[in-house]
């Protein structure tokens, strides 16, 4: 059994009120789910106030609270410990509950506004090629070596992080690849966590809504450096500005990685085709399956990171030519008609630009680009024009549509998307707010040779419309829809 004193170690408490040795049941951060001798943590968050919920807490069994303002009255019999931040407080209590899980495996982050999912997932796979048990937390799914889990989020609530670790601890995994969110950062998520690396992809527009300006946004992202002990490495892309800036106060072992720059590690791109990339690494040659400039850096970010883990660079090319993209990254389709259909993932202004510049450097000119894609709702409205303007000028068509409108009008948004286009591309442009509808008038409109890249949603199988998710996904409905026009 553990006392609340056990998980509160290395926790700064500003008061504390009430017994410490009291034996604990479990922790939890939302009152709905405390039972008795639960401890429960009060949050501030960005809709409601946990601290509001302490009285529902303590009225369903809880034995102790966690709070960053202590309720003017308290209950006899209650321990009520007062800190700075119960987020990090809640991070580091998780850490001890779970009994510091990630001492016991290689963890590694990888941070940045595009290719996390990607990075990480290629990293597991990567290791598990290389006969390790490897663990995943990534936006797609969580895997504990074999074992599959759902995820509703790209870096989850530190309680949901530990657990995990400590169930690949106790499956004897060796290494573990995360994506660590800005909001991952920012709500301490990854507070107290033990990590051996940090890699930065790059850092563009996103989550403008969240983080107030882009400068908040990037020093959230160069916390996580600045926090790395000494004993980790820092990776990252300095042909991206802010690549420098990441490494500025960390006491991290800095490397770099660069196409076009000046780095320790280099890559070079010899050939780019619609099957895969011929790299240049450092001085050796690697075929891999993976499309777009995009993934050269994606690549070379694994290779690197291998080499800091101690893999062998042979076997590393040997496996890096093996691997397999992730789903809905540049994931692709034939139909017999011969009409390619690209679902990509690519959901701001810089993955949408490279993603489309890929597809036009391996397009000849007879071919048509169609684009179908929106933004989500209740996310950066900034970027909505910025992505109308790019799909616009790099496409030969564009359909607009709804990407999870959440609990904003569809038509709105696709309104702020058009708001971008420039007006000799009018032409090109149809608004249809049903997604399904939109990727049909697409496989209509597409004649042999043409490509209809669907973007947004990638692996996602829903489409969240108020509060609710229903069934969607981009890949299965184009196939079908090219298999019946088709017929
Ligand atoms: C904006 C945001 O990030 N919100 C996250 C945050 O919730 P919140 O601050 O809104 O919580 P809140 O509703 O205000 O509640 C505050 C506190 O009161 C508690 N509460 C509330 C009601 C009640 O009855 N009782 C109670 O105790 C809540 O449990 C909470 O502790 O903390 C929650 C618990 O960790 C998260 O689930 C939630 O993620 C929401 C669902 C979300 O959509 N997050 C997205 C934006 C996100 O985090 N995305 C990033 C990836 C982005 C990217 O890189 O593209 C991610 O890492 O997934
Ligand atoms: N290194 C990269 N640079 C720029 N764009 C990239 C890179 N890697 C992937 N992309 C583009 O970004 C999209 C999302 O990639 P990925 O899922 O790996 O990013 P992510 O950082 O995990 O995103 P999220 O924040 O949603 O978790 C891809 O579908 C692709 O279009
Ligand atoms: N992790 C990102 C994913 C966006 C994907 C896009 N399909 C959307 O719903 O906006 C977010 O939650 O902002
Ligand atoms: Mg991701």
């Amino acid at each position: 059994m553990m006392t609340l004193k056990d998980i509160l170690y290395k926790v700064t408490l500003n008061a504390v009120v009430g017994n410490t040795s009291v034996s604990i049941n479990n922790i939890d951060f939302d009152s709905r789910n405390i039972s008795k001798n639960d401890v429960f943590v009060a949050i501030i968050g960005t809709v409601s106030n946990g601290h509001e919920y302490i009285d529902t807490a303590v009225k369903q069994g809880a034995i102790a609270i966690i709070c960053e303002e202590l309720p003017a009255v308290l209950v006899e019999g209650i321990t009520y410990v007062q800190v700075e931040s119960s987020s990090r407080a809640l991070a580091i209590m998780a850490s001890n509950f779970y009994q510091n899980p990630s001492d016991n495996l290689r963890l590694v982050g990888v941070t940045g506004t595009n290719g996390k999912t990607t990075i990480a997932s290629l990293l597991y796979q990567l290791f598990k090629k290389a006969g390790f048990k490897v663990g995943l937390l990534s936006t797609v799914k969580i895997m504990v070596d074999n074992k599959e889990y759902k995820t509703s989020h790209t870096t989850p609530d530190s309680l949901t992080i530990n657990k995990y670790l400590k169930e690949m601890s106790d499956e004897g995994v060796a290494f573990c690849f995360m994506e660590v969110s800005s909001h991952g950062i920012h709500q301490n998520r990854t507070e107290g966590l033990h990590f051996e690396g940090g890699i930065f992809s790059n850092l563009s527009h996103d989550h403008l809504d969240y983080h107030d300006t882009f400068a908040e946004y990037r020093d959230v992202k160069k916390s996580f450096f600045d926090k790395l002990p000494a004993s980790a490495f820092a990776l990252v892309n300095v042909d991206d500005k802010n690549g420098l800036v990441m490494l500025q106060n960390t006491k991290a072992k800095k490397h770099t990685y660069a196409l076009k720059g000046y780095a320790d590690y280099r890559a070079q791109i010899l050939e780019n085709q619609l099957n895969g990339l011929l790299l240049k690494i450092n001085e050796s040659e690697v075929w891999t399956k993976l499309i777009g400039n995009f993934n050269a850096y994606n690549v070379l970010a694994i290779y690197a990171t291998a080499e800091l883990l101690g893999l062998e660079k042979v076997e590393t090319l040997r496996i890096i030519s093996e691997l397999e993209s992730v789903a809905g990254r540049f994931q692709y389709l034939i139909s017999n008609g011969k009409i390619t259909a690209i679902i990509d993932y690519a959901h701001t202004p810089d993955a949408l630009k490279n993603v489309l510049e890929t597809i036009n450097s391996i397009r000849t000119k007879n071919e048509e680009l169609i684009t179908v894609f929106g933004c989500g709702g209740n996310r950066d409205k900034t970027k909505r024009p910025k992505m109308g303007h790019i799909a616009s000028a790099l496409s030969t068509k564009v359909i607009i549509t709804s990407d999870n409108p959440r609990n904003e009008v569809p038509e709105t948004i696709i309104e702020e998307i058009e708001k971008g286009i420039e007006p000799q591309n009018f032409k090109k442009i149809v608004s249809i707010s049903d997604r399904k509808q939109a990727i049909k008038t697409a496989c209509h409109l597409a004649k042999p040779n043409d490509i209809i890249l669907i973007a947004g949603k990638g692996h996602e199988t829903y489409q969240e419309i108020k509060g609710e998710r229903f069934d969607f996904d981009d890949y299965k409905i184009v196939k079908e829809l090219l298999k019946q026009l088709e017929k």
